[in-house]
């Protein structure tokens, strides 16, 4: 079995023209599926280098219509998917079928809403599916099990943790080491976020943040099985 290799960058940090270059060469290094972050002001499940990511991505005018109009331009030329990652705000903003529908409209195959509470997925999940977005979910080691099956069950694409479908693990991965050792418990994929931002974000310029950025990918992508 492949482990898939996900990475996660923000979109907008440093600025969208980077993030567009980004994804195409995150795609040419064998990512397998790509998650992007909508900046938000308020990234409180974030750890601290997205959050400064977030900041960064604010600071340079990416507004969630410019974020949808990159995505829309460049998804076209890339052969693995987006997954968009959003918290709640800007979705109850811009009301779910609105936001659904412009999502799907740029490209993107799936959304991730780590805000967004269990018992609200259903009205959520209705207004995906009308635009063919899965909507992932996300269980920790201590969500009880009852609930994990539920989740698990509900959860469209991969879950962002266990059980009868693609298992996609995340946090604190950020060493070819820690992918390689990921691929032989057989998940399903592996998820880098913070340490793939940081490529980018300390950098002293895009184009070396684009070059570290290649680099890591490689490094991750050629680890894996
Ligand atoms: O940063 P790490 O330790 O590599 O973990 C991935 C995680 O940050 C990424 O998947 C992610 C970005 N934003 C999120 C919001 C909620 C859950 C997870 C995320």
């Amino acid at each position: 079995m492949q482990t898939a290799f996900i990475p996660y960058i923000t979109a907008g940090d440093p600025d969208l023209a980077t993030t567009a270059h980004a994804l195409k060469l995150l795609d040419a290094c064998g990512a397998d599926v790509i998650e992007v972050g909508m900046p938000s002001s308020d990234p409180y499940i974030d750890g601290p280098v997205i959050q400064a990511s977030a900041a960064r991505a604010l600071a340079g005018g990416a507004t969630v219509d410019a974020v949808l109009s990159m995505l829309k331009e460049v998804t076209p030329e890339l052969s693995c998917p987006v997954v968009l990652f959003s918290y709640l705000g800007p979705i109850v903003r811009r009301g779910a079928a609105n936001f659904t529908a412009a999502v799907k409209e740029a490209g993107v195959k799936g959304l991730v809403v780590p805000d967004l509470p269990y018992a609200e997925t259903c009205a959520f999940r209705h207004a995906a599916r009308k635009n063919n977005l899965e909507l992932v979910l996300l269980i920790t080691p201590t969500t009880p099990s009852e609930r994990t099956k539920e989740i698990a069950q509900a959860s469209q694409g991969f879950i962002y943790v266990v059980t009868h479908k693609a298992v996609a693990v995340g946090f604190g991965i950020s060493t070819p080491e820690h992918v390689r050792q990921i691929a032989e418990w057989g998940a399903d994929a592996v998820i880098i976020g913070s340490t793939m931002v940081k490529q980018l974000g300390e950098a002293t310029s895009p184009i070396e943040g684009l070059k570290r950025l290649e680099e890591y990918a490689r490094s991750l992508k050629d680890a894996l099985p």
